[in-house]
Parts: C-alpha cells; sequence; structure tokens
C-alpha cells in the first residue's frame, strides 16, 4: 500500500498522531537483556508488540544499528512489523543524501533490503539526489526542513531572498517536488512558531515531528502550530522517553504506558 494511504489509515485506526522511534543502546537496556546474543531485537521487538496498536508509525533510527553491528536486526525487526502489524507504516531515519548515482543505492537499501515504507533524506543536494527517492511513488519521502537541535538554526534559518532557508526547503518541495504526492518534511517540536510557518506553506502535507519528550518540546504548542484542519497531519516521533520509560523486566509495558500517555496528552489538543 502507499505510505500516505497507510499513514492516514494508521492515524484514524489508533486515533493516534505518536510514532515511537526506534533507537536501541544497550547500555539503558533492562539488565535481564543486556549481554544477550540478540539483545537489540529482543528490545526492539518487545516495544514495538507493546506499542503497534497506539501508534501512527514506527521510526527506527538506522545508526543505532549500525553502530551495534546490528543491521540483521533492523532487517528483522522491519520484518516483525509488517508481519505482525501490518499497516503500520516503517520510516527508516537515515538522513540520506547524495549525487543521483549513489542515492539509487541509497533507494535499494531503504526499500528493497530494509523494506522501509519510508526514508528521511537530507534535501541539501539538490533535486537530482532526491529523484530517485521521489519516483518510488509508493514509498515516502520525508525531508529535513527545521530540524530539532540547537544548532539547525546555523544553516536553516539563513536568510535566503528574504525568506529563512528552511521555509524555501518547504516551498520548493511542496509546489515542485511533490509530483508523486509522497513528500513530507522533518519541522522539530522544539521550534513550534517555525513549525506553524511551514505548515501555513504546505498545506496538508504531514509533518515528521521529533524533539518531544527528552529533547523537551511542547505538545500543546506543536499541535496549535502544526496540525491540519481535520486535527492530523503530524507524526509526533518520541524515542528516548518511550523506550527507556522503564528498565525492569516490566520495560515494555512501562513504554506502553508512556507511548498511551503521550497520545492522550496529544488528543487532548488535536481538535481544540
Ligand atoms: O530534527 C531531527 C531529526 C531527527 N531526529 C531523530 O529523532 C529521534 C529523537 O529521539 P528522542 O529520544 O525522542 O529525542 C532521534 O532518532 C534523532 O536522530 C531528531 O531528534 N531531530
Amino acid at each position: 500500500m502507499h505510505f500516505m494511504q497507510s499513514l492516514q489509515q494508521a492515524w484514524a485506526r489508533n486515533d493516534s498522531l505518536v510514532c515511537v522511534g526506534l533507537d536501541p543502546e544497550p547500555a539503558k537496556f533492562p539488565v535481564h537483556l543486556r549481554g544477550k546474543p540478540d539483545a537489540v531485537f529482543e528490545f526492539c521487538r518487545a516495544i514495538v508488540d507493546a506499542t503497534a496498536d497506539l501508534v501512527c508509525a514506527f521510526k527506527p533510527q538506522i545508526a543505532h544499528f549500525a553502530a551495534l553491528r546490528a543491521e540483521d536486526a533492523l532487517e528483522r525487526l522491519i520484518a516483525h512489523i509488517h508481519q505482525q502489524h501490518p499497516g503500520v507504516p516503517v520510516i527508516l531515519d537515515a538522513k540520506r543524501g547524495d549525487i543521483g548515482s549513489t542515492a539509487q543505492h541509497y533507494v535499494t537499501e531503504a526499500f528493497d533490503r530494509y523494506g522501509a515504507d519510508a526514508v528521511t533524506l537530507n534535501p541539501y543536494l539538490g533535486r537530482d539526489s532526491v529523484q530517485p527517492f521521489l519516483d518510488r511513488a509508493d514509498k515516502g519521502v520525508i525531508l529535513l526542513c527545521r530540524t530539532s537541535n540547537p544548532g539547525g538554526a546555523d544553516f536553516q534559518a539563513l536568510d535566503c531572498g528574504g525568506a529563512p532557508l528552511y521555509l524555501r526547503v518547504a516551498e520548493t518541495i511542496a509546489r515542485e517536488w511533490n509530483t508523486n504526492d509522497n513528500c513530507a518534511l522533518v519541522t522539530g517540536a522544539t521550534w513550534p512558531e517555525e513549525l506553524g510557518n511551514v505548515r501555513s506553506i504546505v498545506g496538508d502535507m504531514p509533518l515528521l515531528v521529533p524533539g518531544i519528550g527528552a529533547q523537551g518540546g511542547d505538545v500543546e504548542a506543536v499541535l496549535r502550530h502544526g496540525r491540519t484542519r481535520d486535527g492530523s497531519g503530524l507524526l509526533i516521533s518520541s524515542s528516548r522517553a518511550i523506550l527507556y520509560a522503564g528498565n525492569g523486566e516490566d520495560f515494555a509495558e512501562a513504554a506502553r504506558t508512556a507511548a498511551q500517555e503521550l497520545r492522550d496528552t496529544i488528543n487532548r489538543y488535536r481538535h481544540g
């Protein structure tokens, strides 16, 4: 199914704008899992199974797996999500960006090797670097626009002919690159007013919003500035605050409680 369709359906079916980020850090795993041969997969699978009915998407961050030589665990995890929780889209957070001929290999990596439904990309190399992804019309192409980190403004806020660069990025993607209706943008929860500026330019385009939880973003402000008229349009992503909500044998239940609390908090502000 097309990424945008499965996202719409997951928003509605689970009544949720929550995206759970899968960022395994073995030092934070509960003691009973640490040192186990397949701990990364076991940990992430337990989180996925405990939260799948509460989310609109999962977002594994590739560096967390690659740094641990756990790419095989990532492949199996995404296959597990598709088999056990069909209809919940998987966003591979890889932030790729390279010349077109190399980009083609990143397309194969994200969609054919890992089986992701969408991938995050850096638009800085321009349209030809993104075109091979845009051509996969059934897959989501999620481009960095206004990132959540403190240094995000170093370049993204620079004046670019009377508007900040991040708004030029939003404008170009919405008006020129989104010919297959498969684009979305990353806009951090830590900059809610900028998020609102992006929303005013891109209409109902989905926005992936990291920065809630460990980075301190404000849920109410994100909804106020970022929701669409129907109270959706957002994938509000949280990783550490959900994954490491507990560190005992009941860690997956603690993650479920944290995901449910986030979903309920978001829903209080969705239709206000
Ligand atoms: O602007 C961005 C883009 C991506 N991220 C990623 O999201 C998660 C955030 O993790 P938390 O634990 O919820 O803070 C992480 O994988 C980042 O690489 C981002 O934070 N900001």
